[in-house]
């Protein structure tokens, strides 16, 4: 059993199947990951373990409490960060703190210390004593996971928490959240961006049409699917007129060209190079580089999910306008 436990979980709006019978555990000071397309169903998911939608049908459980019957305890010991910042715009950083703070029961005085410990660990000090409303997306975002933190929970939720915001300000918060799992805290992160889910999750779940279609490592996500070699060769001309030759002259490599000037020799096995460089170069054509391409994430989302990249990307890009 995990500190949180999912078990055939689902929501519907009427005829939409937001979520349909999904189930995963979390290891206590994991950060868990849910990578999905826009519409996947992962703002739906987180809603329901924090309580603020209710499951069609399913079971959550929260360290070891029944988080359908008994939300009130389980918001306890979670934290909430949801995509879209919930503070007040009038109110400075340092009393927007104190506010939540005072939600949770914390006395004055302890809320103070606590206000003022997490401004510093967030690197918002000075601009604790500024009304929110005059933060950059950046430092709000910092504010918003501070505030979710505030009253020391075991458990963090995050909804993209790196959507919208400038890079830097995204890294820095990518490394918050690695400061918080070194503190012991499990982490739950939902996320359209693959690479900040390779770079920081222990393990994460694809989510695609409200399904989870696989979980696991980042290693056992990429050995799950069958491996490709690729070399990528750098040309002086375009190779499509001798394509096919060279398919043919090379055992079990399939060739691509992406652009003009070059081109990919894909095989399930090692590719040796110096067949297809005699052949080039009897042909008259000179090789400029060749260099083997590695798999990566996203090549395994695609290849999971069936979804391209480049669609991925797209949305990432239209969201984070
Ligand atoms: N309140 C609602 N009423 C009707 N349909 C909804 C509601 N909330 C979500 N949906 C639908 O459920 C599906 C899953 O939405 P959800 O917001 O959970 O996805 P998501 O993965 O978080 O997407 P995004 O990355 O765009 O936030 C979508 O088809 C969405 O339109």
């Amino acid at each position: 059993m995990g500190i949180v436990d999912v078990a055939n979980l689902k929501k519907s709006y009427g005829e939409i199947v937001a979520v349909d019978d999904i189930s995963f555990s979390i290891e206590k000071g994991e950060i868990f990951g849910f990578l999905g397309p826009n519409g996947a169903g992962k703002t739906s998911t987180i809603n329901m373990m924090i309580g603020l939608s209710r499951p069609t049908s399913g079971q959550i459980i929260i360290d070891g409490i029944d988080a359908i019957k008994n939300i009130k305890k389980v918001q306890r010991i979670i934290g909430i960060v949801p995509d879209e910042n919930n503070l007040y715009d009038e109110m400075n950083g340092f009393d927007n703190l104190c506010f939540c703070a005072s939600l949770y029961g914390i006395s004055i005085k302890e809320r103070e210390k606590r206000a003022m410990e997490l401004l510093e660990q967030f690197n918002l000090t000075k601009a604790g004593k500024r009304p929110f409303k005059t933060y950059s997306k950046g430092m709000k975002r910092k504010l918003t996971i501070a505030a979710g933190i505030i009253h020391n929970p075991k458990i963090l939720f995050l909804d993209e928490p790196t959507t919208g915001i400038d890079i830097e300000s995204a890294r820095q918060i990518r490394e918050l959240i690695l400061d918080l799992k070194k503190q012991g805290k499990t982490i739950f992160i939902t996320t359209h961006y693959i690479e900040e889910a390779e770079r920081i999750c222990d393990r994460i779940a694809f989510i695609v049409n409200g399904k989870i279609v696989k979980i696991g490592t980042v290693t056992e996500l990429m050995e799950s699917v069958e491996r490709e070699h690729k070399i990528r060769l750098q040309l002086d001309r375009s190779i499509k007129d001798i394509k096919e030759e060279l398919e043919n002259n090379i055992e079990n490599c399939r060739v691509e060209i992406p652009e003009e000037n070059s081109c990919l020799v894909i095989s399930k096995e090692r590719i040796a190079l110096s067949p297809i460089l005699q052949l080039l170069d009897s042909k008259g054509i000179s090789v400029y580089e060749a260099k083997e391409i590695k798999p990566s994430l996203e090549d395994v989302f695609v290849k999971v999910t069936g979804i391209e990249a480049s669609k991925l990307k797209k949305e990432k890009e239209k969201v984070g306008k």
